[in-house]
């Protein structure tokens, strides 16, 4: 995916938490002008967002809250049950294994692998199974999404297990970045520069430098 694309994607999102809110606060109707305010952004991006992924609506009366939540909730893949896997078993992956959403909703963590024997627990609401099932698992369940949470060490064998099994989107925590020339969407959450890059902004309003 490109980066604009995945900077519509984002904003896509966006929209879709504001919509939310909207919805909350009784609105029926919105008009690009609401979803620019409530998100930091010009009417002429949501529309143009809107038109490269096929969102119709009526511009001029304004599009309607719930047919637009559907219309987002349909490209992202919403109404499907996507199977997830999660390897490593920490800190980290523990907290994601009893996030609710990740029980009820679309996306489903279907089962999490470890290499510590302790941690195993098959008989578990989410299976924890030891990482050389990891491959076999993924094929028969044909399952295309993983989480990686284990040590940055290990982070890049666990991606190809994964990678060579048919896994095409995978979310990394650990701190490095995968090396992937194949076809698989790698999206790599880092926390300190998350928290680094905040600190800078803060800072630089602070000094009112940017
Ligand atoms: N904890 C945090 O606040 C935090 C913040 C930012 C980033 N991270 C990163 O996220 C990742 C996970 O962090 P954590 O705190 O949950 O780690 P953790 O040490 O608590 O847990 C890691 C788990 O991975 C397992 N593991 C190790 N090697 C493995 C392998 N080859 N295959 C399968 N499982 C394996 C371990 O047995 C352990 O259960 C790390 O890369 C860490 O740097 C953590």
């Amino acid at each position: 995916m490109d980066t604009t694309n995945k900077n519509c994607i984002v904003r896509i999102s966006r929209y879709k938490n504001a919509l939310k809110r909207l919805k909350g606060l009784g609105f029926v109707k919105v008009f690009s002008s609401n979803l620019a305010d409530a998100t930091g952004t010009t009417s002429a991006q949501v529309r143009k967002d809107f038109s490269l992924f096929g969102i119709a609506g009526n511009k001029r009366g304004g599009y309607n809250v719930d047919n637009l939540i559907d219309q987002m909730n349909r490209i992202f893949g919403k109404y499907d049950v996507h199977k997830v896997v999660l390897v490593g078993i920490g800190n980290i992956g523990r907290a994601l294994l009893s996030h609710k959403a990740f029980q009820r909703e679309s996306i489903r963590i279907v089962a999490a692998f470890d290499i510590d024997p302790n941690k195993l627990d098959e008989n578990a609401r989410i299976p924890i199974l030891p990482l050389d099932r990891l491959e076999s698992y993924i094929i028969e369940n044909e399952v295309k999404l993983g989480i990686i949470t284990v040590p940055a060490l290990a982070a890049q064998q666990v991606f190809t297990i994964m990678k060579d099994a048919g896994i095409k989107g995978v979310l990394n925590f650990a701190p490095l970045n995968l090396q992937t020339k194949d076809n698989v969407i790698v999206n790599n959450i880092n926390l300190e520069m998350e928290l680094e890059n905040l600190v800078y902004y803060i800072m630089a309003e602070e000094k009112k430098i940017i």
